[in-house]
């Protein structure tokens, strides 16, 4: 049997709902095997982050060595990375790895407001980053500060996303989430700019909805799909999820990732 394998670096959630726990859920049930590097450890909940602890760079270090000389991952999401020396160690040991199917969610604020990027980080990220990324899949107000334009209406997510496709990565989806109307997603690939429609879903829980994204994306190109197919099914499991209706915790909460089960 052919087994795919995905990669996610990020920050872990004791919760459950956003970073790696989601990545690794989303993964299992997109049908890719899933391997972790992780950046930090968050305490947090629905409610909020109450504190981090970065892993040191070297020891970041490792665990991709680990990984990438024993099982070559197929795809690679990244999200939350705090610091510049983190951002730096990924650089490095990727372009070292000679990593594909790069996804980067630039992750830098928490859907509970929290910041989970230290300063100057964004820079950095597009330096060493955008450049190896066949994909970067930034939020409204992530593509607002990486663009340097306000985004107000579906125009300015096009100037915007023509802006970020100048940064290096070869594609960018700019995704809808907090647009006050519909929950559309903008992917520009190869010089085109296709419409990902989504229609908003009255669910307050989406806490860790953007990892959820990147992950299925990254699962949908490690079993070999083009971009817009991966992004059009991994639009398809993130509805699906939201529309599932999971409420749990006292905050904004995590999505249900067992939704296709209730048919079995
Ligand atoms: N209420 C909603 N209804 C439908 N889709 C949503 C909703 N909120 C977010 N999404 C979708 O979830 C994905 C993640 O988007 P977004 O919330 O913008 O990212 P992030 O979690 O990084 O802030 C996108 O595909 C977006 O369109
Ligand atoms: C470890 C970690 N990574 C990413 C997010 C962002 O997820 P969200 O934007 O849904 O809060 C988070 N809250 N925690």
């Amino acid at each position: 049997m052919s087994v795919h394998a995905a990669l996610t670096i990020a920050g872990s959630d004791s919760s459950g709902g956003a970073g790696i726990q989601a990545d690794i859920k989303t993964m299992i049930t997109n049908g890719v095997y899933a391997m972790s590097a992780i950046t930090a450890l968050t305490a947090q909940n629905t409610t909020g982050v109450r504190s981090v602890m970065e892993v040191p760079p070297e020891f970041l270090g490792d665990q991709l060595d680990a990984v990438f000389e024993d099982i070559y991952p197929e795809a690679v999401k990244i999200g939350m990375v705090s610091s510049k020396e983190l951002i730096q160690v990924i650089g490095e040991k990727l372009r070292f790895y000679q990593a594909k199917n790069v996804v980067v969610d630039p992750v830098m604020v928490a859907s509970s407001g929290s910041s989970l990027m230290k300063n100057n980080g964004a820079e950095m990220m597009i330096k060493e980053l955008f450049p190896l990324a066949s994909l970067i899949t930034p939020n409204i107000p992530e593509a607002e500060i990486l663009s340097g334009c306000e985004i107000k209406n579906k125009q300015d997510m096009e100037a915007a996303a023509e802006k970020l496709s100048d940064l290096g990565a070869e594609a960018v989806l700019l995704k809808g989430g907090h647009s006050i109307s519909d929950a559309d997603d903008l992917l520009c690939v190869e010089g085109q700019k296709i419409w990902i429609r989504g229609r908003r879903i009255h669910n307050p829980n989406t806490h860790g909805t953007g990892c959820t994204l990147s992950s299925a994306i990254a699962s949908n190109l490690a079993k070999g799909m083009e971009m817009e197919e991966a992004v059009r099914k991994a639009k398809e499991y993130i509805s699906k999820a939201l529309e599932a209706g999971l409420d749990l915790g006292k905050g904004s909460g995590p999505l249900d990732h067992a939704f296709y089960m209730a048919n079995l």
